[in-house]
């Protein structure tokens, strides 16, 4: 019974760590903050044209692929950071790539958002 109470809450105390980790990337990262404007705009949007639950579900996973990578970019930016302050060509590249892993996703978001939207304006 005592490890199961620990249990739990250890589970909620990292979820607290999680929700404050969130909280830090929306507050520090300015693509986030860009991120969650669009976010909010394209929610605005699907109310307004009424998109249907299928196009509700591609947008937010969509909105949630891109913040999530978003901070796991931040986080090894971060790392970087950390390990080696002073430039470095492999840091470079590291950095590169992780970032060129949000480009990915934000690429497949505009495609998913044209695939939704265009047809609303034609
Ligand atoms: N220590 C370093 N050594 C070599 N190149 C670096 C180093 N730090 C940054 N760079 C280069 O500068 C780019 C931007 O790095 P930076 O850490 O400023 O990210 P950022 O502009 O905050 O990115 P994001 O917009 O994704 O948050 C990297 O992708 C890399 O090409």
């Amino acid at each position: 019974m005592q490890k199961k109470e620990s249990f739990i809450v250890n589970r909620l105390k990292s979820v607290g760590y999680a929700f404050k980790g969130m909280l830090i990337l929306i507050k520090t990262e300015a693509s986030i903050k860009i991120q969650v404007f669009i976010a909010i705009a394209v929610t605005i949007a699907g109310f307004y044209f009424e998109i249907s639950k299928t196009e509700w579900i591609a947008q937010l996973a969509m909105i949630g692929l891109v913040m999530s990578i978003e901070g796991i970019n931040t986080a090894i930016e971060y790392i970087a950071d950390f390990i080696h302050p002073e430039y470095h060509k492999k840091i470079g590249l590291i950095k590169d790539i992780s970032a060129g892993a949000v480009f990915i996703a934000s690429i497949v978001a505009v495609i998913v958002a044209g695939i939704i939207y265009i047809p609303k304006f034609l």
